[in-house]
């Protein structure tokens, strides 16, 4: 039996499984067919959640494409809420080791026993190009030309243990985010490909964002791109460290710290508690 939880964090959902319940080669072909919205449960990405003891745990991260992720920050999120009303944890904060680094998870609001609200410490941006990466030479990649479509975008691009491109906007357009987004993300010039940000600054404390992920494609919300988002427009001057970022599934909240180390609060959701049927586990045992 291979039981999962499924929740979303500001409608960016993710299928969770305990590592040791797995039965199943987490190939991309798997991973693909469980993320299917059509054919799988459906989901914006995986966590594989592995305890080590009562305050340290792993995940691993993946894609609905097959890919592994260094870091999520609605996925964490979501993982911690688990890790909580699960009780893998008697305690209300705890650490999570992602390939993209140690991340700490606090539960700082709950209902009725389970968590409601989760703070992340994310961990540390950087605007250098070798730790992102993109390619050439060895420089801080803020406001950099790039040509897609023909039309020139200026991108500030950086990594919180995953990478972001991000471009400011005077107005929001979807259209444009969904066209460029994969033409961005597939860019030659990001050897690990890119999650994509498009950016209007509303005043100094909010932002409004669209998403293009990295291996996911359009989503209704995303973590470590709200960090992103933030910390470029931080950076360029345009907000102060604390940020409301809007996107279509909702508003997270960020604090950039004078280490530039960063901080995401937001809330969390379960949908509902399964079982892969039979038939599934046959085609993902195969
Ligand atoms: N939804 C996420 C980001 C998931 C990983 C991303 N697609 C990547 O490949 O880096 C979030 O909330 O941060």
């Amino acid at each position: 039996m291979v039981e999962f939880v499924k929740s979303h964090g500001l409608g960016n959902d993710y299928i969770v499984f305990d590592k040791t319940q797995i039965n199943f080669p987490l190939t991309e072909k798997n991973i693909r067919l469980i993320c299917d919205r059509n054919r799988g449960v459906g989901s914006d990405g995986i966590l594989v959640l592995e305890k080590i003891n009562n305050q340290e745990f792993k995940v691993r991260i993946f894609n609905p494409d097959g890919s592994e992720a260094e870091k999520s920050g609605n996925g964490i999120r979501i993982l911690a809420k688990y890790i909580y009303d699960y009780k893998y944890t008697t305690e209300k904060e705890f650490f999570i080791y992602t390939l993209g680094g140690k991340v700490k998870a606090s539960v700082i609001e709950e209902q009725n026993g389970r968590a409601k609200t989760i703070e992340v410490e994310m961990g540390k941006v950087t605007f250098r190009s070798s730790e992102i990466p993109v390619a050439g030479p060895e420089r801080e990649v803020i406001d950099e030309e790039l040509k897609i479509n023909g039309e020139i975008l200026k991108i500030t691009c950086l990594s919180i243990g995953n990478p972001h491109c991000v471009f400011f906007v005077d107005e929001i357009d979807e259209e444009k985010i969904k066209s460029l987004g994969p033409k961005i993300e597939n860019n030659p010039i990001f050897p690990n490909r890119i999650n994509v940000q498009m950016v209007k600054v509303l005043d100094s404390n909010k932002i409004e964002i669209r998403i293009w992920e990295r291996g996911a494609g359009y989503t209704l919300a995303s973590g470590s791109s709200s960090c992103a988002a933030a910390s470029a427009a931080y950076r360029k001057g345009l907000v102060n460290n604390q940020v409301e970022v809007i996107m279509p599934g909702g508003t997270l909240h960020i604090r950039i710290n004078p280490d530039w180390s960063v901080n995401l609060i937001g809330p969390v959701e379960e949908v509902f508690k399964g079982e892969l049927s039979e038939e599934m586990l046959y085609k993902l045992k195969d």
